[in-house]
């Protein structure tokens, strides 16, 4: 892949503008469906040279065009190849992927007719960046037969049936072990399923200029620490630990203190120079009882909260690890927006009737706000937007940024991390040992110390995101929240 390209992320439709534009410019379309075809056929080798037969599958369109050059390839090396083609292939194609099909020489059988045998290994080149509705019954049918009978697949661009936009299946998709896609990742490779669907993945570079594709790119990221390093802040000899910042985490009551407790670890851990935990007087003793390098501080209601927060030097606030659902966490947030504040968990789902409020804040409040619902927490917030099956999980996030004017890290194994002023980013680091109870306090903890060194809001979403899913690596399949907080790696 080509280096600056690492981190994009681009849209089947933006890469129907890519092709036009590398087209306008001169290149040659069909040396591009060469080189593409040939990457397939060089890492199906690479990957499976001991295969019995080769079968690869081609489409009506280009996808199915770089099906044919793989399959000349591979006769060419003396390899067996066996090519089934969707509907009727001398009227269906036309231009570079009719040429390439009229350099192939051999059979080409009927999609339906085919029958996997062990031993086969498919090359699927039936639909890529062209799928635009679901799956005809014929070819759900031989998708079905290949999967069940577990042969491997090697999926050219994107597995037949993912949707390259949402990562969504249409009505069924191969389930591939390596997916070979051309000059930048797509929304399907990261967004699930599309994700586990796709195995692993190799970006080839066919030769379209690294400037075409940014051009034609909508901004959409892979969070990667080149999107928020310069923002991070460093260690140097002169620092205090006023300056690292000062983080707050809001405990509950004293029959649910332990999260916030996660939370505040979390922020020491990830940098903040001092964390606090902001207790009712019901669970201080239990509170104080715990806390060793973590202060403690008594906040009962909305005068104590506004009496402290005179002190400037409070820098950031987590709102909601085990914090209690009520009026109580609306009236401490509302209070908060014009500071630095995660809101995650009970302090998400205690604004579902009184949602316009707290936006209407937002709107004005200029401070800087993260919220990191996961898929429950974004239904009760944003229900329309939670409902809108024409969206994929980016879009959703960005219109959830939008209303709200906060950033929003829609949390999931393809955490969503998306800015209010448009910015958006896709994780892809996190290992499934994090769902465990506790690993969301652990990650809004990370964040607030971002904030509490003044990183702004996405920067600090993101890059806390990537923290929490490296910490997770790095703990390991046995994980526990507390592992995960004493494996934070360090930042930049
Ligand atoms: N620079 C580049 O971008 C390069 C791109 N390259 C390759 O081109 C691929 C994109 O090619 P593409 O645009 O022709 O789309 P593709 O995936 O072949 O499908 C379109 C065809 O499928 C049809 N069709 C769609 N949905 C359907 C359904 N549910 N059921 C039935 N039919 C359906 C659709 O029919 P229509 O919608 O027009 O009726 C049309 O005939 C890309 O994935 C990559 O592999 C490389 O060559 C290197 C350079
Ligand atoms: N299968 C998964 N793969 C990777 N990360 C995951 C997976 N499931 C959950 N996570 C991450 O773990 C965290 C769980 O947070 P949350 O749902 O709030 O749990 P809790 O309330 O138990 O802390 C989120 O950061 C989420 O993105
Ligand atoms: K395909």
């Amino acid at each position: 892949m080509h280096s600056s390209l690492h981190d994009v992320l681009i849209t089947p439709a933006e890469m129907a503008a890519i092709d036009l534009a590398a087209a306008q410019s001169g290149i040659d379309s069909f040396l591009l469906m060469r080189r593409a075809g040939l990457a397939v056929a060089a890492a199906v080798l690479r990957l499976f040279p001991q295969a019995q037969r080769y079968v690869v599958l081609c489409g009506p369109g280009n996808n199915g065009g770089d099906g044919y050059v793989a399959a000349s390839a591979l006769a060419e090396c003396g390899a067996n190849v066996a090519v089934f083609a969707f509907g009727d292939p001398a009227a269906a194609l036309s231009g570079d992927a009719d040429r390439a099909r009229q350099l192939w020489d051999g059979a080409i059988d009927p999609l339906a007719s085919l029958v996997p045998h062990l031993g086969d290994v498919v090359v699927d080149a039936l639909f890529g960046a062209g799928l635009s509705r679901d799956l005809p019954e014929q070819v759900v049918q031989v998708i079905e037969r290949i999967n069940a009978k577990g042969v491997p697949v090697i999926a050219v661009d994107l597995p037949s049936g993912v949707d390259g936009r949402t990562g969504q299946i249409r009505r069924a998709a191969f389930a591939a072990s390596h997916t070979i896609t051309f000059m930048a990742r797509k929304p399907g490779h990261l967004l699930l399923p599309g994700r586990s669907l796709s195995g692993a993945l190799d970006v080839v570079d066919i030769g379209i200029p690294a400037r075409i594709v940014q051009a034609q790119g909508g901004g959409w990221r892979l969070n990667t620490p080149a999107l928020w390093s310069d923002q991070a802040s460093r260690l140097d000899a002169s620092t205090h630990k006023f300056r690292r910042g000062h983080l707050v985490v809001f405990s509950g009551g004293a029959q649910a203190t332990g999260a916030a407790r996660l939370s505040a670890a979390a922020g020491l851990a990830a940098g903040a120079g001092l964390v606090t935990v902001a207790s009712p007087k019901s669970a201080l003793d239990i509170n104080a009882a715990q806390l060793t390098a973590v202060m403690l501080r008594e906040i009962d209601d909305r005068q104590d909260l506004e009496h402290w927060l005179r002190d400037t030097r409070l820098g950031a606030f987590v709102l909601g690890p085990g914090f209690g659902v009520g009026d109580r966490a609306c009236d401490f947030a509302l209070q908060l927006c014009d500071r630095a504040l995660v809101l995650d968990a009970d302090g998400i789902t205690s604004f579902q009737e009184r949602r316009s409020e707290l936006f209407e804040r937002l709107a004005v409040a200029a401070g800087r706000v993260v919220m990191t619902p996961h898929e429950g927490e974004f239904a009760r917030l944003f229900p329309e937007i939670a409902r809108d099956e024409k969206l994929s999980k980016i879009e959703k996030a960005q219109a959830a940024a939008r209303i709200s004017h906060a950033t929003i890290v829609y949390k999931g194994a393809d955490t969503v991390i998306a800015g209010a002023d448009g910015k958006v980013a896709v994780n892809a680091n996190a290992p499934p040992s994090l769902a465990t109870a506790g690993s969301g306090d652990v990650l809004a903890g990370i964040v607030g110390a971002h904030l509490a060194q003044g990183m702004p809001a996405f920067e600090a979403a993101a890059a806390g995101v990537w923290r929490h899913g490296a910490a997770g690596a790095r703990a390991g399949p046995g994980l526990t929240a507390e592992t995960l907080v004493t494996s934070i790696p360090p930042l930049g």
